[in-house]
């Protein structure tokens, strides 16, 4: 069913419906630019819908919750591999978002502590289902690394920009911790099992990430090898709000959920690129895309066009 979780009878009607045991939270605006642009509009969705998803929960006594939260909450933490309990500290409103949200939860378990919920902090989720059959299909420009990586591969973009090359790092840029997306979902099913087999889990929180940190060249060089197609590059100062290093401690998601990640970065190249082979205009094919644009371009203002050439 589509509704919009801003909208209390949207989420009312799911919930007539059927009887829930929990709910897997993952809606939400999540552009960190645009969230420094449009402050407002990623406080009022993202707040709202959660508020709103838990006072309908809570009517109707479904009170286990999974949260997609981020790795964003870390910032630039004083060292790595961050833990759980490194201190909270955000950069942007997206970020803000996740980090109140985080605190919406706590504050709902303390005051009511039949709620069970579960935060996952995801890093940076890469990779398609290894079918090619299911990808990430950003609907305007896009933002991080991997999706504009491949749509250089297919020939959409002409080169990518290396954001930094200063940094104190083995290669001079930014270091994440890319987790492929069939591992963050059986991450999420672990978080399920647990809620239900853990009477007393309260407001728990795990990083979903690999534990090791790759370079933005490195990442290339695996997709280069995946792909066999060459990425250019051209080189430009550091992009504001980034940080330096990011990686996952794994050690209490191994230990409390029995999970850990299973893949590689040559895995989520390969993957992710049988999903751009296949679908090198994602979802929508080459010619809704062109009108879509089209019509884009005639309805929006000059400084909202760049996505679309
Ligand atoms: N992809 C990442 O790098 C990453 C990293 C950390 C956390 N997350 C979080 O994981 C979650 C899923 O991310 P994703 O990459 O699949 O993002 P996505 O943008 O592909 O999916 C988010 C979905 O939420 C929907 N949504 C937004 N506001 C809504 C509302 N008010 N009501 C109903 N639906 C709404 C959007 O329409 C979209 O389909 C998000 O909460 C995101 O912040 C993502
Ligand atoms: O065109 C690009 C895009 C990104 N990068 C670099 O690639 C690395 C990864 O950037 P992403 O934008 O892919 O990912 P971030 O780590 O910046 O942020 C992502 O992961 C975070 C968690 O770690 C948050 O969840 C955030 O919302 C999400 O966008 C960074 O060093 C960035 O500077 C480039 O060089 N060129």
């Amino acid at each position: 069913m589509q509704g919009d979780l801003c909208k209390v009878d949207d989420i009312q009607k799911v919930f007539k419906l059927y009887r829930f045991e929990a709910v897997i939270h993952f809606a939400g605006l999540k552009a960190v630019g645009e969230s420094v642009s449009k402050p407002l509009r990623y406080y009022s969705n993202n707040l709202v819908s959660t508020i709103n998803l838990m006072e309908v929960m809570s009517k109707n006594n479904c009170k286990n919750l999974v949260f997609s939260s981020s790795a964003t909450v870390y910032g630039q933490p004083e060292s790595v591999p961050c833990t759980e309990d490194y201190p909270l500290h955000v950069t942007n409103p997206y970020g803000r978002t996740k980090l109140i949200n985080e605190d919406i939860m706590r504050d709902v378990h303390h005051a009511d502590p039949e709620w069970k919920i579960v935060l996952l902090r995801y890093f940076n989720p890469v990779g398609s289902h290894p079918s090619g059959e299911i990808g990430e299909d950003p609907m305007d420009y896009p933002n991080n690394l991997m999706p504009f990586v491949q749509q250089v591969a297919v020939g959409r973009k002409e080169v990518l920009t290396v954001f930094g090359q200063d940094y104190p790092t083995r290669d001079g840029t930014g270091i994440r911790d890319y987790i492929h997306v069939m591992d963050l979902a059986s991450g999420h099913t672990k978080a399920l099992d647990k809620l239900f087999t853990t009477p007393d889990i309260g407001c728990a929180v795990y990083n979903l990430g690999t534990g090791k940190g790759t370079t933005v060249l490195e990442m290339v060089a695996a997709f280069v090898k995946a792909s066999g197609k060459e990425i250019p590059l051209k080189y430009a100062g550091r992009r504001p709000g980034d940080c330096r290093e990011v990686y996952a401690a794994t050690e209490k998601a191994e230990k409390e959920l029995g999970w850990r990640a299973k893949f590689g970065i040559a895995d989520m190249c390969r993957d992710q690129w049988n999903w751009a082979k296949k679908n090198p205009y994602g979802y929508r094919g080459h010619q809704e895309l062109e009108v879509h644009a089209q019509k884009f371009i005639k309805s929006e203002p000059l400084s909202n066009r760049h996505w679309a050439l």
